[in-house]
């Protein structure tokens, strides 16, 4: 049975699903990097939010692991190339927490517009200060979105429906997609000569870290009022401060804050400054939709291999999971067939699917291949990282699609391109469930490639079988299945055995001396 930590707080919902859909689960929270390194190594699953680093040092610890779910949006807590390359799936819930997130922002501009907590901090001091807080309407305001996808979209609404006039900067977003949400796209500079209100939904990226930088506040409209809901480091704190302290910053509010938990900041005090603790997705319902989410997402991937929302591996619903199977069984043993039968750099891979398999969904019948190619030469490879592996060894991936039937009613070629030309394998699935070879290197054959087998290309004259028969015999191997193909009568033939014992080196050099052989090799799958 799967076995899973949720290590951060984290609705019951999910230990409950975890439980119905056969997985263990333990709950434990607020421990120390240390101390989750050493319980991490005895479980298939990590469900996490916030607050769970999962750094290399945990996933080189994490001898077991499989998934790393994260209850909410942001990944930037795991390190996701040290997952990929450990072959750890890392899932999110992209949505489970938009509106909730998207309201906070929301609450946070009113809360600026009219000094909310001020107003109510005086007021409970018995201040009574009616002047003091003096505040702006929000209708007609121009409202700047440095963001609009899932979070920014759903701000963008709101705002309509409080007549607001909304610009967003986004590189990402389509001109459809703009009419869609109803914004005006622009340019950053645009946007920040224009708004009276900004608020952040981007990303923390190497490109929008500090995009609220002293420069750019500095080209802001005076008494702009900031929101940042998203993540801390996009905004530079310092300058924020500055920019408040003159007055140039009519407001700002932060959930976020680039040291987290920010227990001492130099903005803590400064008047029209309002601050959560990265509050953004905790409402209730935020928080069961999240933990449903995850603990179903990666229930489905420990019990039955569906894929969804994961962001270093091809989505695959546990649907598709089924029927995919033996595809993605043929597409391994095809990989590592060519594998195992060639040597030196591979400069291309072509997965060609035709008939039935070509109606699939491919990203995952590609990592199958790829992940079984790349077993022959690294034992560390699987179908998170071997697309990752594949292209740090140079070799271009082709993924072509032939609806059209041939031969076979479903058929996956894997072929290679090496320096002494292209070769290729085929293999079909019998009854759409057992996987067979169907023609190697351009010789048709029929073999299942299952466990330990020898493969011969030897002169195709009479007796030759009879000798390997009597060669395996006098060795005490026994011959499970034996496939033979030619390319033509007294041509170059194909012999494909497999046997019951691992093949010996000796075995290898008795069958190499055999008259009309050409080549000889064991092969493992
Ligand atoms: N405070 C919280 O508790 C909380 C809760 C949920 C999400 N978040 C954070 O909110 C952020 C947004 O979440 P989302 O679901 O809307 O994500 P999303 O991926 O749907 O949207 C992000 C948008 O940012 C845009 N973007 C990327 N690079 C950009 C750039 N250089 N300049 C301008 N725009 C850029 C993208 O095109 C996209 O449209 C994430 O960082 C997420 O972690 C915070
Ligand atoms: O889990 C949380 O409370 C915060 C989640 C939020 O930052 C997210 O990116 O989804």
């Amino acid at each position: 049975m799967p076995k899973v930590l949720i290590s951060d707080k984290m609705d019951p919902k999910a230990a409950e699903i975890f439980r119905q859909r056969g997985v263990e689960v333990d709950e434990i929270t607020g421990k120390t990097p240390a101390e989750l390194i050493a319980m991490v190594g005895e479980y298939d699953g990590l469900a996490i939010r916030s607050s769970t680093k999962v750094t290399k040092e945990v996933l080189a610890a994490a001898t077991n692991l499989k998934v790393v779910g994260r209850a909410g949006i942001g990944v930037d807590n795991v390190d996701i190339p040290s997952a990929s390359a450990k072959g750890v799936v890392v899932m999110n819930t992209p949505f489970g927490n938009s509106i909730t997130t998207a309201e906070h922002a929301i609450a946070l501009m009113f809360a600026l517009a009219r000094q909310l907590p001020e107003a109510d901090a005086s007021t409970q001091a018995g201040k009574w200060e009616k002047n003091r807080f003096m505040g702006v309407e929000l209708t007609s305001k121009t409202l700047g979105l440095i963001g609009a996808g899932n979070i920014g979209s759903i701000v963008a609404d709101r705002a309509h429906g409080l007549k607001m006039k909304v610009v967003a900067f986004d590189p990402f977003l389509s001109p459809e997609r703009a009419i869609e949400i109803g914004v005006e796209k622009v340019e950053l500079d645009d946007l920040l000569a224009r708004a009276d209100f900004i608020t952040l939904h981007t990303p923390l990226t190497d490109q929008t870290r500090n995009i609220l930088s002293a420069e750019n506040l500095a080209k802001t409209k005076k008494g702009v009022r900031i929101i940042n809901c998203a993540r801390g480091g996009l905004i530079d704190e310092v300058a924020l401060k500055a920019g408040l302290d003159s007055g140039h910053i009519g407001g700002a509010a932060l959930d976020v804050f680039v040291e987290e938990p920010a227990k001492a900041s130099p903005l803590f005090g400064t008047p029209n400054f309002v601050s959560t603790p990265h509050l953004g997705a905790s409402t209730s319902e935020a928080q069961v939709n999240v933990a449903i989410q995850v603990a179903e997402q990666m229930a489905d991937f420990l019990v039955s291999g569906g894929v969804t929302n994961a962001l270093n591996m091809p989505s695959l619903s546990a649907e598709e999971a089924p029927r995919l199977k033996p595809y993605m069984a043929l597409a391994e043993k095809l990989g590592s067939l060519v594998g195992q039968l060639t040597h030196g750099a591979i400069g291309r891979i072509s997965i060609h699917s035709e008939g039935a398999a070509a109606e699939l969904n491919q990203k995952p019948i590609v990592s199958a291949v790829l992940a079984g190619f790349l077993r022959t030469q690294t034992d560390t490879v699987n179908m998170v990282n071997a697309p990752v592996l594949a292209k740090e060894r140079g070799m271009e991936v082709r993924e072509v699609r032939t609806e059209r039937e041939g031969d076979y009613h479903t058929l996956l070629r894997v072929s290679v391109k090496t320096d002494a030309g292209e070769r290729s394998v085929a293999g079909t699935l019998f009854g759409d469930q057992a996987p067979r070879l169907v023609e190697l290197f351009g010789i048709k054959v029929e073999a299942d490639l299952a466990g330990h087998m020898l493969y011969v290309v030897n002169d195709d004259a009479p007796g030759f079988i009879g000798r390997i028969g009597t060669t395996l015999g006098e060795a005490g191997v026994n011959i499970g299945t034996f496939h033979l193909g030619r390319r033509d009568a007294g041509g170059e033939a194909v012999l494909l055995l497999s046997v019951d014992e691992p093949v010996t080196a000796e075995l290898i050099a008795n069958v190499r001396a055999l008259p009309g052989v050409r080549t000889v090799m064991a092969l493992r799958f």
